[in-house]
């Protein structure tokens, strides 16, 4: 059995929600793991724990496939901050975020933050062909290399026309449609625009291949939940209860991520 004392118990929650296949895992990856891998379609979901200064932030993925789609809600409840992603080449994946996934977030904290994000830009962008590492600093993709688990370096597959630079996808959502939808999202949650995040700050179009943005996404995210954190660890000091559900789900794990 593992000692719940030592485990690290975290702070707040953040969910990544959205259609399969629209790279909800590979964002993950390249955010913790710092590479863009071969990935599986994700089963039930997965949780990361990410040390965030002295705060621990628990990131848990799920899984986009229908089969799995009644687990969506239980994986949100409580999350302060929920990434609604999609694939900027695949119209119907933004479709979807309402249509499926938005009603999922009801369990979510009240005051959640949702952020809109476009993957796969590398596809439609050339700028998002570039990748960035840690520093948001531009590499050419022989430097690259090294921050891709695929033979042929990054971009890849080296079959695809689309890992030749220059040849791009037609992209299919422009981000005056997920800004659209962030403000259609607000009035779902009966929001007031006015006095909410505003949607050019909480629209991120993103790549798991190259990196492009990436840190951007999961760090705003982190500074904007910050309050979320104090608020949960006041609340803890004045009436100090173990949260039984959560320990049992980092002590079943041992480490910084796990699956279920
Ligand atoms: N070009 C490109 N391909 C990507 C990107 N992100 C993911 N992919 C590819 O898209 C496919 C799906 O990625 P996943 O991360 O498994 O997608 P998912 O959203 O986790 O899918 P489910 O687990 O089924 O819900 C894989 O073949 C990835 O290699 C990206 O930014 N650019
Ligand atoms: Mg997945």
């Amino acid at each position: 059995m593992p000692e719940v004392s030592k485990m690290k118990k975290p702070d707040v929650k953040i969910v990544l929600l959205g259609d399969m296949n629209v790279g909800k895992t590979s964002l993950l990856h390249r955010y913790m793991e710092r590479k863009f891998k071969e990935t599986v379609s994700t089963v039930g979901g997965a949780f990361f724990l990410k040390q965030w200064g002295p705060y621990n932030i628990s990131i848990w993925d799920t899984a986009g496939r229908e089969q799995f789609h009644g687990l969506g809600s239980m994986y949100c409840r409580g999350a302060a901050a929920v990434i609604l992603t999609y694939d900027v080449t695949n119209w119907q994946s933004l479709a979807e975020l309402e249509e499926r996934f938005l009603s999922l977030t009801d369990t979510a904290n009240h005051d959640c933050i949702y952020a809109l994000v476009g993957n796969k830009a590398d596809l439609t962008d050339s700028k998002a062909q570039l990748c960035q590492d840690s520093d948001g600093l531009v590499k050419d993709r022989t430097e690259c290399n090294e921050e891709c688990e695929v033979p042929s370096g990054c971009p890849t597959p080296p079959a695809s026309p689309t890992s030749l630079p220059g040849v791009m996808l037609r992209k299919q959502v422009i981000n005056e449609d997920a800004v659209t939808l962030y403000g259609r999202i607000l009035r779902y949650k009966g929001l007031e625009e006015k006095s909410s995040l505003p949607a050019e700050k909480m629209c991120f179009e993103t790549s798991a291949k190259t990196g492009y943005n990436v840190d951007t996404l999961f760090e705003t995210l982190f500074d904007l939940v910050l309050p979320s954190i104090l608020r949960k660890r006041q609340e803890n000091q004045q009436s100090p209860t173990v949260d039984l559900e959560e320990c049992r789900m980092v002590g079943s794990k041992k480490g910084r991520s796990g699956c279920c």
